[in-house]
């Protein structure tokens, strides 16, 4: 299956630092990619670099494919008009307006705002429409996050960081959730919550000082207490222990670059 997302050598420095040191990557045009990685590793970096929101004082450099379309140097709104949907790690909605105001200025000029999409999802939102967002429970500031990417039809979501500062209740809310969204829509995800990750994701990326460190599959990769715990400094998932005698993913099934 060709990738929906090809990373190539991406590099991005900010403020004279390298952040990302030519990070190569894809992801697959189903499911749910994660991106993984110790904290300042730069997960944010990437996710933002690919929707053409790196600060001004940075620089960028690489190539990133998204099918035949050219990501890199297109400004954001004609990326996000052209798919790709963006759910930031600050949630971003407008506390000021309502959930139904903060929905409409989501929608896409010249496409039909899919409202049954969302409230099929999140019948929350369409309960309290007339509710202040700023009055929202994080959680369902959360969902109103993603409703507002969902309004629109994408190829592909970038979702950094959605269960961060969540109840553990509400982080499996939004577990389900996106996987749901993950059968219609490919989703390269940021996520630290290694439970989440072993209920959604597929395939891992692994970040470590501004390069990939290890690519294959998410359950592998969790299945791994060391390699788990090489990586990313955590052990493994909570009730979910490698298997007695069991090694490093199989070759061709992961790579590990001696980080
Ligand atoms: N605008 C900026 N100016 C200077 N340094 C920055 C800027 N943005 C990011 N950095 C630095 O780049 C590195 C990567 O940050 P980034 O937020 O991408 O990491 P992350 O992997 O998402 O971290 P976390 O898991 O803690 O959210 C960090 O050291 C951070 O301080």
């Amino acid at each position: 299956m060709e990738p929906i997302l090809a990373v190539q050598d991406l590099s991005v420095r900010i403020a004279g630092l390298h952040i990302l040191q030519g990070v190569s990557f894809t992801v697959a045009p189903t499911g749910v990619t994660v991106l993984l990685g110790r904290n300042g590793v730069g997960k944010t970096t990437t996710l933002r670099a690919l929707v053409g929101l790196t600060p001004r004082n940075g620089e960028v450099r690489g190539t990133v494919r998204m099918q035949s379309a050219t990501l890199l140097g297109q400004p954001t709104h004609r990326l996000v008009r052209g798919g790709l949907g963006y759910v930031p790690e600050d949630r971003c909605v407008f506390a000021g307006l309502t959930v139904a105001e903060n929905l409409r200025l989501a929608e896409r000029r010249g496409s039909t705002p899919a409202y049954d999409r969302v409230f099929a999802l999140f019948p929350e939102l369409q309960r309290r429409s007339r509710q202040r967002a700023g009055s929202l429970s994080g959680g369902q500031q959360q969902m109103l996050a993603i409703g507002r990417v969902l309004i629109n039809d994408n190829r592909l979501l970038l979702v950094d960081e959605p269960t961060k500062g969540l109840a553990p209740k509400v982080v499996t809310e939004v577990a389900e959730v996106l996987a749901r969204v993950a059968e219609s829509v490919p989703v390269l995800l940021v996520e630290q919550n290694l439970a989440v990750v072993r209920r959604l994701a597929r395939d891992a990326v692994v970040l470590a000082a501004g390069q990939v460190a290890w690519t294959g599959d998410a359950q592998r990769l969790l299945a791994e207490t060391e390699l788990t715990r090489s990586l990313l400094g955590v052990g493994s998932v909570e009730g979910h222990h490698a298997a007695p005698g069991s090694h490093h993913a199989a070759p061709g099934a992961g790579r590990k670059d001696g980080h």
